[in-house]
């Protein structure tokens, strides 16, 4: 099979994630070729040669970054046909926000990809100095602390889980399973 793992990143925490869940894949499926690429970089005309796809963005404002929403959207009828994935990169100060965000990622994403097998959001990495001045302003003034998250929160160990489930699903499918 042939994977494309197409990334959206603004400040590189998704990328490392993307390229993270790129080589686990490219262990636990030695018959795969795996092709890890910014979003900005995939020519949309080679698309259909990818057998399986998954899509990771960083969220900015509660939405996927705009060259991953355009992406999936653009794309929308060759990617309907085929295995799906999507992860999402954030800042979540509280695991009950995480869900919360997660499942409303996810439903925008099914809008658009009902064919999405799993989507996973994952904490990312947040430093203040990546805000605009005046985001550095709001959240010194006016955010509660306990509403904010700043720092390297990404857990390397749920990342390899979720590729290892990534890999097991496409594993099957290439031997012609229907998981
Ligand atoms: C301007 C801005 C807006 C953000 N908005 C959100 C948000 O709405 N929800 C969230 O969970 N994280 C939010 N974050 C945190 C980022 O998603 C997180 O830092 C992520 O790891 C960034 O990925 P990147 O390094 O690939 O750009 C925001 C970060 C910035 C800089």
């Amino acid at each position: 099979m042939s994977v494309l793992i197409a990334y959206a990143s603004a400040k590189g925490s998704t990328g490392e994630i993307a390229e993270r869940i790129a080589e686990k894949l490219r262990e636990s499926c030695p018959a795969s070729t795996v092709k890890c690429s910014p979003i900005s970089a995939i020519d949309v005309t080679s698309l259909p040669s990818y057998t399986a796809v998954i899509v990771g963005s960083a969220i900015h404002a509660g939405s996927w970054l705009s060259p991953a929403r355009r992406f999936i959207h653009n794309n929308a009828i060759v990617l309907k046909e085929k295995p799906m994935w999507a992860f999402s990169v954030g800042m979540p100060p509280k695991e009950e926000d995480r869900r919360k965000e997660e499942q409303m990622i996810e439903e925008k994403i099914r809008k658009t990809l009902p064919n999405l097998r799993r989507h996973e959001l994952f904490e990312g990495r947040f430093n203040k100095q990546d805000l605009p001045w005046f985001g550095r302003i709001i959240i010194s003034c006016c955010i509660p602390k306990d509403k904010a998250k700043f720092g390297d929160a990404r857990d390397w160990v749920e990342i390899n889980a979720w590729a290892e489930v990534i890999g097991k699903e496409i594993t099957a499918l290439s031997a012609g399973g229907t998981q």
